[in-house]
């Protein structure tokens, strides 16, 4: 595992900004750090061995209090800045992450596996750049900087440090494969446990109407243990870690101690540099301990990045060029369109015809025949796999889906709409004049739940057929938008489509004999092709 992964860098620039203003504090305060014992050496053997006073030493005092006050503020900073850097790269990466996830196949996405990394993960990311970062730094430039230091001053003393300092990495390294070992294991039990939450919760009236609640109590409360057995894992792994780097970095101080007090004694060493080495000893381990004490934070914050630096490898469905052409409505024609899902085949196999601007289409065929396929391809969820699709003679691939989408407006089989006041979601031209015909006006004025809560779907259905039917737009995409109706609401739909202004241009997948009759055309899907268009039906 890497401590610090290249395409968080790449894809957060708080995080590269950071790092480097980590290390520059860093330097500064290791800097510090030796200026500090080298003053304290000479303030103790000045005071004690050659008596002078208060007064002489008051600006040697001076400047210990102040290098003192330094390192506080720089700690402070590394430890505040870190916590800002977290704060803009979650931010960063979460709104990254989401923007890529709806560019992928709407269906296609591992909703649980995002919430979950986009919360939980990014919260984990603060102990990595609050403590971790900045404590990597300095195990980098404090040791290197100590050690030459000494060793310029007391040979002997950087001697005995070059020896002990490997022991805090390499103890370090064998607790951090356990921890990293330990972290994933973590992770994917979190992962688990919010899928599974998030299916149960989905299922929960299926689930009651089959009496199989208990049972999945029972699912949740083992998940909920897995999880709890890993956390727990981790932290076991944690606690060992500390005493074990405790223990090295005592050991290695000790035997510095030792070895100075037995030269000092032999008259081989001077009380100053003796002292100044003594004193910079804790230092030289200290920031190795804190580093590898920290790495189970650091697994955390570099797994949670990297399953969120994974979500954004995902391959968008569908192609953007750069720069996109600004899409302009007119003739939409399919030449050829193959469409296929992997572990289906082909569903749609050379699919040609024409929409032109102000038609009213009705698409049929048997279930499966690849309708809502069809529908997916002209709302650019995915694009074909062989031939293509034309606005006026250019590709669709040639403009930004999302831009392109601004042109329709999609009723989908099972329609949403989005939590809040139904007014809002149905805010749109014509939509509440629509609503008040289809008989649900009166559930503007209401607010909805997620996923429809608080309305039949039955209500949802017709309140997001008002927001598609109202929204004055070149292209209409209606997939069966009377399945879940009454009759005389399914009247009330085609006498709407009816009156559509002329530039108003309909698709709608339908069996519906009253949409029928609204259609100028018939297109037929069967075996994967458009049949022959036939004159609709006029009612
Ligand atoms: N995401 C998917 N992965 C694999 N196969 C799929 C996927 N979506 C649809 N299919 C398959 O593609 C075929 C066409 O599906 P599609 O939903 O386009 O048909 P449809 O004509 O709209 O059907 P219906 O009238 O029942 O809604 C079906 O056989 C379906 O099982």
């Amino acid at each position: 595992m890497r401590v610090v992964d290249p395409r968080l860098l790449r894809h957060a620039p708080s995080a590269r900004r950071f790092l480097v203003l980590a290390g520059l504090l860093a330097a500064l305060s290791v800097a510090v750090t030796i200026a500090q014992a080298v003053l304290f050496a000479h303030i103790v053997v000045a005071a004690f061995l050659e008596g002078s006073g208060v007064a002489t030493l008051l600006p040697a005092l001076l400047a210990f209090g102040g290098l003192a006050l330094v390192r506080g503020a720089l700690t402070w900073a590394l430890d505040s800045g870190g916590n800002l850097a977290a704060q803009r790269v979650a931010r960063e990466l979460r709104a990254r992450v989401l923007a890529h996830v709806v560019r992928t196949t709407p269906g296609d996405v591992p909703t649980a596996e995002v919430a979950t990394a986009t919360t939980e993960g990014t919260s984990a990311l603060e102990p990595y750049f609050a403590r971790f970062l900045p404590r990597l730094w300095l195990a980098v430039l404090a040791p290197t900087a100590i050690l030459v230091w000494v060793a310029v001053h007391d040979l002997p003393s950087a001697l005995v440090m070059l020896v002990t300092l490997p022991l805090i990495p390499v103890f370090g390294v064998l607790i951090g494969k356990l921890t990293q070992a330990r972290t994933r294991a973590r992770w994917q039990a979190l992962a688990r446990m919010s899928a599974h939450f998030l299916d149960v919760v989905s299922g929960l009236t299926t689930l009651r109407v089959h009496r199989r609640g208990v049972a999945q109590a029972r699912g949740i409360a083992d998940t909920t243990q897995a999880y709890r057995r890993e956390t727990m894992g981790v932290l076991r792994v944690g606690f060992l870690s500390a005493f074990v780097l405790e223990l090295a970095a005592t050991v290695g101080t000790a035997l510095i101690a030792a070895e100075i007090g037995i030269r000092l004694v032999a008259g081989g060493l001077t009380l100053q540099p003796a002292l100044m080495v003594l004193l910079l000893a804790p230092e030289l381990y200290g920031p190795l301990r804190a580093v590898a004490s920290d790495f189970h934070a650091s697994a955390d914050g570099v797994t949670a990045a990297s399953r969120l630096l994974d979500l954004l490898r995902r391959r968008p469905a569908v192609a953007v060029p750069e720069p996109a052409r600004p899409p302009r409505f007119g003739v939409v024609r399919f030449e050829d369109v193959v469409a296929a899902y992997p572990g289906r085949g082909t569903v749609l196999d050379g699919v040609n015809f024409e929409l032109r601007p102000g038609e009213r289409v009705a698409l049929v065929g048997a279930s499966g025949a690849g309708k809502t396929t069809l529908l997916a391809l002209l709302l650019r969820f995915a694009d074909p796999v062989a031939g293509r699709i034309t606005v006026d003679g250019v590709d669709l691939r040639e403009f930004d889906p999302r831009e392109w989408r601004r042109l329709l407006t999609w009723l989908p089989q099972r329609p949403r709409l989005r939590p809040g006041a139904v007014r809002d979601a149905v805010l749109c031209d014509g939509g509440p004049r629509i609503a008040e015909r289809l008989g649900v006006g009166d559930l503007l004025e209401r607010s909805v739940g997620e996923d429809g809560a608080g309305l039949s779907s039955g209500e949802v259905s017709r309140l997001a057929l008002a927001r598609a039917l109202g929204r004055d737009v070149s292209l209409t995409l209606l997939d069966e938008p009377t399945a879940h109706l009454d009759p005389a609401s399914a009247a009330v739909v085609a006498a709407t489509l009816r009156e559509l202004p002329a530039h108003r241009t309909v698709l709608a997948a339908t069996h519906d004999a009253d949409l029928l009759g609204v259609a100028d055309r018939v297109v037929e899907l069967r075996d994967g092709r458009a049949r022959q268009p036939q004159r609709a039906v006029t009612s």
